[in-house]
C-alpha cells in the first residue's frame, strides 16, 4: 500500500496525505479539533475533505475554522477519491450504506473507522483490498485528552507493527491511543467511549443539589466542575490511586463516610455496574446487527 510507504515506517509520505471525513458530526468535529493541536499541524496543510448529507451540516462543521483549508462536498465518493485517509464517523446503521458508495474508490486508502459496533470482519468485506483501524474515542478528543481504544487486523497473530506505529503517530494528537484486541471493542465503548456521559450524570446530580441548597447556576457549576477537575487533576500529579485517596478524604467515623456508607448500602456500585454492562451488551447487540 503506497499511502503507508514501506510498511509504515517511512514517514516522509504522510506529509502529503489528505484527510477526510466522512459525517460531519460531534465525533467528527472532535477528530477534526484534536488534529489542530499536533504541533506540526501535518493533517490540515493539505486541505481536509469533508462529506455530509446536507450543505448546512457541512457549514455547521466548518464554523469556527478557516473555509479556506477546507473542501466540502455532498458526495462520499468524491471525497474518498481526493484522500487517502478517510475519517468514517457516521452512525452505525448508516455505516454499511457509505461503505458500498465508497467502496471501488477505498481500495488502498486507509479507513479509521469510529463507528460502534461496526467490526473490521464488516468492513473488510465489503472493501477488501483498504487498510482499517477500528476505533472507539471519546469527546475528549476535540482537546487532545481523548482515550482511543483501537484495533487493526492480525496477518496471523500479531498486528503488523509499523501499521501499529503508525496509527500512534496519526492519532496521539487526539490524546492516547491504547491498541486493543477487537473482543474488547464492547467494553471499552461502555466504559471509555459512554464514559463523559456517566461522569456528567455525577456532575449534574451535584449541580442540582448544590443549586437546591441556594447556590445560583454559575456558582454551582463552578464548586462542582472545578472540584472535578482537582480530584482527577490531584490523581494525576500526584501518581495518587483513586483507592487511596478515597481513604484520604474519608475520615474514619466523619461526615464523607456517612455518605459513601449510604451510597454503598443503597447499592451504587452495583447500579453503576449493571449500567455497563447493559451498555456492554447493546454494544454487542449492535455488533451482531450490523
Ligand atoms: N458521540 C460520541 O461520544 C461517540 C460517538 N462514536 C461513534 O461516532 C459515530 C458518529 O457519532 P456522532 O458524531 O455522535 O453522531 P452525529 O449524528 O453527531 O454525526 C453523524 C453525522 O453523519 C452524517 N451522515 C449521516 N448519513 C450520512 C451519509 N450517508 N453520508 C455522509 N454523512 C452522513 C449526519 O448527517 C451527521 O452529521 C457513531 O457511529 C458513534 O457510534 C464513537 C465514540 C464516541
Ligand atoms: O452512545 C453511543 O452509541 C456512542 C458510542 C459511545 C458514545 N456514544
Amino acid at each position: 500500500m503506497e499511502l503507508l510507504g514501506n510498511n509504515g515506517k517511512d514517514r516522509s509520505s504522510l506529509k502529503s496525505l489528505r484527510v477526510g471525513f466522512i459525517g460531519p458530526g460531534k465525533m467528527a468535529k472532535a477528530i477534526l479539533h484534536g488534529l489542530t493541536l499536533d504541533p506540526e499541524k501535518k493533517w490540515l496543510s493539505n486541505g481536509v475533505w469533508v462529506a455530509g448529507r446536507s450543505q448546512r451540516s457541512l457549514d455547521l462543521f466548518v464554523k469556527g475554522f478557516d473555509k479556506e483549508s477546507f473542501q466540502l462536498t455532498l458526495d462520499n465518493s468524491e471525497l474518498v477519491k481526493n484522500t487517502e485517509l478517510v475519517f468514517l464517523c457516521v452512525k452505525p446503521f448508516q455505516a454499511e450504506a457509505v461503505l458500498e458508495q465508497i467502496k471501488s474508490l477505498a481500495e488502498d486508502k486507509m479507513i479509521i473507522s469510529v463507528v460502534a459496533g461496526l467490526s473490521l470482519k464488516k468492513i473488510k468485506q465489503i472493501i477488501p483490498r483498504c487498510l482499517v483501524v477500528r476505533t472507539m474515542p471519546n469527546l475528549a478528543c476535540q482537546i487532545g485528552k481523548g482515550i482511543i481504544p483501537f484495533a487493526l487486523e492480525k496477518e496471523d497473530a500479531q498486528p503488523n507493527k509499523g501499521i501499529m506505529d503508525l496509527v500512534h503517530f496519526i492519532l496521539s494528537p487526539l490524546g492516547y491511543p491504547l491498541p486493543i484486541s477487537e473482543e474488547l471493542m464492547p467494553a471499552v465503548t461502555a466504559l471509555t467511549g459512554c464514559g463523559p456521559a456517566y461522569v456528567c450524570m455525577l456532575l449534574i446530580a451535584l449541580i442540582e443539589k448544590a443549586k437546591a441548597y441556594g447556590f445560583s447556576e454559575v456558582q454551582a457549576s463552578q464548586l462542582i466542575e472545578d472540584m472535578a477537575f482537582g480530584t482527577v487533576l490531584l490523581l494525576k500529579e500526584m501518581n495518587k490511586s483513586p483507592y487511596t485517596l478515597l481513604s484520604e478524604v474519608k475520615t474514619p467515623g466523619g461526615i464523607t463516610e456517612a455518605a459513601v456508607q449510604f451510597l454503598v448500602r443503597r447499592g451504587w456500585e452495583d447500579i453503576l455496574i449493571e449500567a455497563i454492562e447493559t451498555a456492554n451488551k447493546k454494544a454487542e447487540e449492535l455488533e451482531s446487527h450490523l
